[in-house]
């Protein structure tokens, strides 16, 4: 069949909802799933999808139009990314903000010895946001941008609490400040430190025998997630983790507020209200994967983001009927 055709590499909430959003993609077609765990305790949504053992990745590349990487940003993709992208088109959704470029450059030289894309920081934050956050800037061109989360499940800084050494399950709710909102909306433009604009708060159930205060150090002064932030670590039994902690909903918003020509005030606002944040992240994902076999086609090679791809290669549609769409 002429279907693109798709892996997982690293099954979790990502992967699951990959799964889900390949499905409702019919050009498409998920060939496997790819785990570093034993593949039969791998429970997938589609028993007819099979589950690979990660160490046999390699001999599926004449398989795999795109792979798409659900690992986590804290410890998975800067490890499998470069080792990946040396075989396939990938497509990550890498949220490491401070560390993007080191990404970009890790991922850039495998990709471009082999012939091959490697699309990072697909999601909406970053993703959406990223375009959202560039067009206010450029548009306006005189103004302040803002970027509100939650409150809301993070899933980056959910992983990065789980890898903490004694903790058994843990996710991370993003708070923001209403008082900033409050005067961003009034456009007052406000300076504002990235500890005024929003709260981290964790659910964490320790392993048998961990020590609370060690693990809590760990969270609160962890570089890039947490150490910027005013950071709350609530203890709780996996009975409770379960019942209280098992949704992911998530959403935010991009505002530039701006002026123009003779001093007019120009807004532009964004937002997004998910009820599951890794479903939505997702079929983001499942987009760009789209857009990355066509600029494959194309002869493209190397490291993009977003930024780099232009947007109507995102569209099942063909392009006449898409130009008909314009208005
Ligand atoms: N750019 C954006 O807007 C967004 C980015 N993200 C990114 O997505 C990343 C992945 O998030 P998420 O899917 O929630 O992370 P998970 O913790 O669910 O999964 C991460 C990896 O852990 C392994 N894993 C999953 N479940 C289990 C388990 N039960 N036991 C052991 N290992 C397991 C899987 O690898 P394996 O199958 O090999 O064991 C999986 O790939 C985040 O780190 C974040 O950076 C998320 C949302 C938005
Ligand atoms: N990458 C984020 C997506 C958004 C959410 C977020 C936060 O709450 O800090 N930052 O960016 C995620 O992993 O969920």
């Amino acid at each position: 069949s002429n279907k693109i055709k798709v892996a997982i590499a690293g099954y979790g909430n990502l992967g699951r909802g990959v799964e889900s959003a390949l499905a409702q993609n019919p050009d498409m077609q998920l060939v496997g799933v790819f785990s570093r765990r034993d593949p039969v305790t791998v429970e997938l949504l589609n028993k007819d999808v099979p589950v690979y053992a990660m160490a046999d990745i390699e001999q599926f590349q004449d398989q795999v139009d795109v792979m798409i990487l659900c690992g986590g940003s804290r410890s998975d993709l800067p490890e499998q990314g470069p080792y990946l992208a040396q075989f396939f088109n990938t497509v990550d959704s890498f949220d490491t903000h401070a560390k993007v470029n080191e990404h970009f450059a890790a991922l850039d030289a495998p990709a471009k010895k082999a012939g091959k894309l490697a699309l990072l920081s697909v999601g909406w934050d970053p993703g959406l946001f990223s375009l959202n956050r560039m067009f206010g800037e450029t548009i306006l061109s005189e103004g302040e941008t803002y970027t509100f989360w939650g409150k809301g499940l993070s899933q980056g800084h959910s992983d990065a609490v789980r890898r903490v050494e004694g903790v058994k399950s843990g996710v991370q709710y993003t708070l923001p400040s209403e008082a900033a909102i409050e005067r961003v909306r009034a456009g007052e433009q406000p300076e504002l430190t990235t500890r005024e604009k929003h709260i981290r708060q964790c659910f964490i159930v320790l392993d048998e025998g961990a020590d609370a205060e060690t693990v809590r150090t760990s969270i609160v002064t962890m570089p890039d997630y947490f150490a910027d932030y005013d950071t709350e670590v609530n203890f709780i039994d996996q009975a409770t983790f379960e019942k209280d902690h098992s949704s992911m909903p998530h959403g935010g918003f991009v505002i530039r507020s701006g002026v123009t020509g003779s001093g007019n005030k120009q807004t532009i606002e964004y937002s997004l209200a998910l009820g599951s944040n890794p479903e939505f992240t997702a079929s983001v994902l499942v987009a760009y994967a789209r857009a990355v076999h066509k600029l494959a086609g194309l002869g493209e090679v190397g490291a993009k983001t977003v930024l780099d791809v232009p947007p109507g290669l995102l569209s099942p549609k063909d392009p006449a009927q898409l130009r008909l769409d314009l208005l």
